[in-house]
Parts: structure tokens; sequence; C-alpha cells
């Protein structure tokens, strides 16, 4: 039942229809106005005299359809009434006025006359401006998220905690191979696929999310994909809350790990491991040994770290090429492998130098050492193993250095310093052993570091002196020197090079101490040139091999000439047999620029040796010198006599010059000058002086002679 108006009540049509909140026009039957409402000239932007008898047409109304495009007349709400005697609902259009376009949702309806034909049409419409405005940013945002989501790699996904339902999008299906629609699109299907590991911690971490307030959440876990294999994926997203901050629904996206753990994977493999063995390398082993003394303070075991370096590994990447090194290389990492224990920790620190660490040796360290000679001894038998590389069936063996420790006393640098220690030990025996640390090996160590640094700082310091010992010709005229170096250490006594030269070579101090010699002695050439007795002698200085081998040589002793003013003629570089144990060709060729200088090369020690007679002709020497152990035993031993006179013999046959050392009786002298030895040098001559003094002794300002 309707309810009854009061009685008073008193409707006027027009107070309704200029309250009503809709537009209201009514055209009449030509189209053109008859009324409109206070709200329709307000929406239309006209007044009542301005609407009436307004026409419908393109001249009177800018009207534009949704998309923006103009309206044609014909389509005008009042047109379309008027041609199809329909009525006509939710169109939307928009009036452009100069405030902007205000847009109208409008329905019309014809009303006919007696004969049915229409009378006049009725528009209404309201304004949805603001309906429109959000609709339209509505479907911008989404098309912008549409082709985000288009162009990335994420899968979203939205859980309705309320109604239980799960929307997977297509990304989130074709992430683990379906196409859409193929997987079982329910709400636990995210749930059947998720790695039975994960299970427990995801259960977990709802269970702390969903009480919580908190808005976001990240977390990985593995979903299987169709093939069996499970995907790693980051899913990150939001939490959607009451205003009580009940959970309501959850939406994120899942990013697929698989190509960031791949490249973890590479990154943590290259900065871990290395390329060509794949054994850890030394940064994991460092870090790996911090868990061997954690395990070792626990089970208070004893345990090994064994540092094994190949044998002769240079010679044979030297001869038979890189290749076939990294071959061996590769091999002897796989014998090691199947040797030790799968727990035993191996690592390669680079070169030919592996490293294996053995646990769990017991409690006393003589069951440790016996225990870890006994690992050794398979390591030496695995290593010894015929490989075939290449074509090449080859053998090796390896020197190892062993080192005990147990866990409360071990700093890892220090174990690799003694094992490696140790390993030189083993070298220095023979080769193809072990040897276990003992601590007087860190003493001789710790003394040559000291005595090393002692010899830097002497060179520094200038402690290093010239020495010179006349040689004289048979006339006993001096016809020149050699330099001998001798060490002023501090407040030491003069120390004598046969107790630093060795030392100097095997730590590469030779190359600088060389060079020094090799200066003062040109700059001494340079005074003597000056002097009319000095000016003539000429000056041997002895080069290492070490010198030798630098291909710059050559080029640094230009330099020096150059810088002093030496001239090149009075200068000979005395070498010994060992410089041709090196590669032949390239000492050659080194020897022949050095030559071209003008610089003049005698051979030491000559007969002690190999004393092949090939390097006279092959290498461009001037002088041969006679070792001083046949000239002691001239006169005693009746070989060394002919030894001497077969050199002097060969010397004179091709041209050069002899000198004798160690002449220190005058017996000896005679033989040796009787024989044609054309000069030499000895206590019985003169003794090495400092050059100064010899410069004074053996100079024109001087007495002039010995
Ligand atoms: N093929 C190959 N050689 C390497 C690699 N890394 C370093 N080397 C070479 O390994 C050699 C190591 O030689 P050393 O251990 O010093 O000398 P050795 O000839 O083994 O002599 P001893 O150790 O005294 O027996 C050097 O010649 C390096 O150039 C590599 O990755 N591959």
């Amino acid at each position: 039942m309707h309810p009854t108006p009061p009685a008073d009540a008193v409707f006027s049509i027009e107070t309704l229809h200029d309250n009503l909140p809709a537009g209201v026009v009514v055209h009449g039957a030509d189209g053109r106005i008859v009324s409109a409402n206070r709200l329709a000239q307000e929406l239309l932007g006209r007044s009542e005299t301005e609407l009436l008898g307004a026409e419908a047409s393109a001249d009177t109304w800018t009207f534009v359809r949704e998309d923006g495009s103009p309206l044609p007349p014909e389509e005008f709400p009042a047109n379309l009434v008027l041609k199809t005697g329909r009525k006509l609902s939710g169109l939307v259009a928009g009036v452009v006025g100069p405030g902007g376009t205000c847009w109208l949702l409008c329905n019309a309806y014809p009303e006919f006359d007696a004969a049915g034909s229409v009378r006049q049409v009725v528009v209404c419409f309201t304004d949805c401006t603001v309906l429109k405005n959000t609709q339209q940013s509505l479907e911008k945002s989404e098309k912008r998220l549409r082709l985000v989501l288009k162009g990335s790699t994420d899968a979203p996904w939205d859980w309705d905690l309320v109604s239980g339902e799960v929307y997977y999008s297509e990304r989130w299906w074709n992430m683990l191979g379906y196409a859409s629609g193929e997987g079982l699109d329910d709400a636990g299907a995210w749930r059947r696929m998720l790695h039975p590991d994960d299970d427990a911690m995801i259960q977990e971490y709802l269970g702390s999310l969903l009480p919580s307030q908190r808005d976001g959440y990240s977390l990985e876990f593995r979903l299987r994909h169709r093939d069996g294999h499970y995907v790693s994926v980051l899913s990150r997203g939001y939490v959607l809350r009451d205003p009580a901050g009940k959970a309501l629904r959850i939406s994120g996206v899942n990013t697929d790990l698989t190509e960031r753990k791949e490249t973890e994977r590479r990154i943590y493999e290259l900065a871990f491991f290395d390329h060509l063995t794949g054994l850890p390398n030394r940064r994991f082993l460092i870090g790996e040994l911090d868990h061997v003394l954690a395990r070792g303070r626990r089970s208070g075991h004893y345990c090994a770290l064994l540092y094994l370096d190949l044998d002769n590994f240079k010679l044979l990447n030297d001869t038979m090429g890189h290749d076939l090194g990294d071959m061996l290389l590769r091999q002897t990492a796989q014998q090691l492998r199947s040797t030790v224990r799968h727990s035993d920790q191996l690592a390669r620190l680079g070169g030919d130098e592996f490293v294996v660490v053995l646990e769990g040796l017991g409690p006393s360290p003589r069951g440790a050492a016996a225990e870890a000679a006994c690992v050794v001894a398979k390591i030496l038998a695995a290593v010894g193993q015929p490989m075939q590389l290449g074509a090449l069936l080859f053998k090796t063996t390896a020197s190892i250095g062993i080192t005990l420790f147990d866990s409360n006393e071990a700093n890892i640098e220090t174990l690799l310093k003694q094992a490696d220690l140790a390993m030189y030990r083993a070298k220095a025996d023979g080769r193809n052993t072990a040897r276990f640390f003992d601590p007087s090996m860190q003493d001789a160590a710790d003394r040559r570091a000291a005595f090393e640094a002692a010899m830097r700082d002497g060179l520094s310091l200038g402690q290093f002196r010239l020495f010179c010992q006349p040689q004289f010709d048979s006339l006993g005229g001096v016809v020149g020197a050699e330099v001998l170096v001798r060490w002023q250490r501090g407040d030491h006594d003069l120390i004598g090079p046969d107790q630093f030269i060795g030392f100097a070579e095997e730590s590469g101090l030779i190359l600088p101490l060389g060079e020094h010699i090799l200066k003062e002695s040109c700059r001494a050439l340079a005074r003597w040139h000056l002097d009319p007795n000095l000016g003539r002698l000429k000056l041997a200085v002895n080069v290492s091999v070490h010198q030798m081998r630098d291909p710059c040589f050559p080029a640094a002793v230009a330099a020096i000439l150059d810088g002093t003013g030496a001239r090149p003629e009075r200068l000979y570089l005395e070498l010994t047999e060992s410089v041709f144990a090196e590669d032949m060709h390239e000492i050659s060729q080194r020897m022949h620029e050095l030559r071209s200088q003008g610089i003049c090369f005698a051979l030491d020690d000559f007969g002690t040796g190999y004393s092949s007679l090939a390097y006279l002709k092959r290498f461009p020497l001037s002088a041969l010198k006679i070792d001083r152990s046949f000239v002691r035993d001239l006169g005693v031993d009746p070989g060394s006599a002919s030894i001497v006179e077969a050199i002097i013999a060969l010397a004179r046959k091709f041209k050069l010059d002899i000198v004798a050392e160690g002449v220190e009786e005058e017996a000896q002298r005679d033989f040796l000058f009787d024989g044609g030895c054309s000069s030499m040098q000895g206590y019985l001559l003169g003794r090495p002086i400092p050059i100064a003094e010899f410069e004074h002794a053996y100079g024109a300002a001087g007495i002039g002679h010995a």
C-alpha cells in the first residue's frame, strides 16, 4: 500500500521539475527545446532563455562520445528518439564547455500523441563527470598495470583469506611450465606444488605474519615445475587488513630466482673454486679451516695440514707446453680426490701447489703423526702413478710438507707457512718425499728472513763494497783486475761473498746486488780512463746466471755504460758454465748483443764443469780462466798440469786469452807463464784490496806497480 499524502500537501509539478536531482529537457517534435529545468540549465551551461527554442543540431551543441570523438547530431539523444520512436538509456556523452567537459549519463523517452506520432522527447541526465574521470583513471592505471605485468617476469597472485579463493595469473602458471588454465586452478594449487621441505617453513611464516600487524612480506620457497624440477621463487607482497588489523587478503608477485641463483652460484664458484681443477681455492680453504678448528676443538683430535708441490713441474710446462701442464694438474687433482677421504679438505693453492687437511687423527700427537704419514705415503704413491697426458704417458712426483696441529693453538696462516717450510725441506732432501714441520725449520726461516732484510738494508746503505784483485802479465805488469764484493755489515767484520752470494741468488737479491756491482765497476772504469796507468786496465765483473736470464740485461748494461761513461771494451763479464745450462739459444743471443756493444766475456772456472768444447765455438768468449783447483795442484798432481797445458793449448787455438787464478807460489807462476798463460792473479801477486787502495797502488798518482 502507498502511504497517503497529508491532506494539506500541494504538489506543484514545476517545483518538482526544478528540484529534481537530474536535468530534464523536453524537446518538441521539431527537436527544439520546449522546457529545461534548473539542473539542466546548470549542466548544459546555458540559461533558460538560451535553451528554450534551441535546436538539437551541431550548430548549437558540441557533444562528445566517451572516447572523446565528436558525437554527430543524428546521435544526440533527442534526435535518436525522434527518429526511432524508442526510448534510450545509459548513453554517456560529454558537453564541451569553456570549463572542460561535463559528462552526462542520459536517458530519453518519447511521448506520443493520440495518432501515435512522437509529440515530444523527454531527455533526463545526471552529472557523471566524477564517475567518468574515476573510470578513466582506473582504465589508465589498469592499462599501465597490464603493460608492466606484460613486461615483467613476475607472476601476480591474490589470496582472499575470507572466501579462501586464490587467483593465479597466467604468468604464475607459465613460470611453472603450464599454459594458463592448464593447471588445476583451485585454492590449494600452490600448496600442492610447494617443495615438501619448504612446507613447514611456510606454515611457520604465515603463522607469524597473519596475526601480526605487518603489511609487507617477502620470502623464498620452491615450487614444483611441470617437468618435475623445483623452481626457486621469491614471493613479495602485501597483506590487506581490516581496521582491527585482521588479515583479509594477501596479494603478491612471485619472481623466478633460477637465473639469479645460477649467477650467484657462478660468482660463488669463481670466488671459491679453482677453474682448472674444480677444487676449492685458497680463500675457500681458509674459510673451511675455521670449521676444521671448531670440529677439532669439540673432538680433541689432532689434524694435519699437508702442503704438496709437484716436482719439476716447470720443466714439463717449459718442454711440453702449458696444455700438458694443465692436464697434469687436473689429473693430480683427481688422484688426490680419490686418495683422501671425502670429508678431508682438499684445495689447489695455485700453480702446482695443493693442500690437504686431514681431520680426526686421534688425541695423541704420535698417533696422529703415524696416521698422517700413512695418508701421505698413499698420496705420494697415487701422484706417482703414470698419467696419460694426451699421447704422453707421464710420471711425476711430489714433495709434501706436513704440519700437525691441535685446534687450540692453530692459526691458519701459520699452519700454511709451517707446512710450506716442511715442503721446502722435502724438496731440499731430494724431492718425491715428505717432511714434518719442526720448529728448527721456523728458526731457519726466521734467520733467512732477517738475513734478507739485512742485505736489503745493506744495499740501500751502500754496505756492499768493491774490492779489486790485480791481474798481471808475464812481465809483471798489471793488465787488469777482478772485482770482488765484500759486505761491510754495520759493525760486523767484513763478510766475504761466499757467505752471501748463494743466498742472494736464491732470494733474487742477486739482481739489485749485481746491478750495484756493475754500476760501481763502470764508475771506476770511467775514473780510470783519465789515468794513464789505470786507463789501460780491463776490469772483470762476475755476472750471475740470474742476470743473464733477464732479457733486459743487455739494455741495462748499455744504460749503465752510458750513464757512467765507461768504455765497454775495458769491461769483462765473467760467466760460469752454469749459464750454459739455460736456454742456449737465448743466452748466446744475449751474449752477442752485449759483445756487439764492445763488452768481452771470460769463462770462469774453466775445466771444472762440463767444459764442452762446443761452448768455445758457440759463444763469443774472449778469455778462459783456469780454475784455482788446477793451479793449486800444479807440481802435486801431474793430471792437473796436463789439464792446464791442454786448456792453454785450447785457448791459443781459439785465440782466447788465458787468466789463471789462485796463484800462490812462484813455481805455479813459472809453470803457467812458461806454458804460455797470458795473465794471472793470486795472493802471490796481489790480494784483493778496496778499490780506492787499488787506484792508489796502481794509478799514475800511486807507486805504479805492486
Ligand atoms: N700449466 C700450468 N702451469 C702453471 C699454472 N700456474 C702456475 N704454473 C706454473 O707452474 C710452475 C710452478 O713451478 P715451481 O713449483 O715453482 O717449480 P717446479 O719446476 O715444480 O720446481 P720444484 O717445485 O722446485 O720441484 C711455474 O712454472 C708456473 O708458471 C697453471 O695454471 N697451469
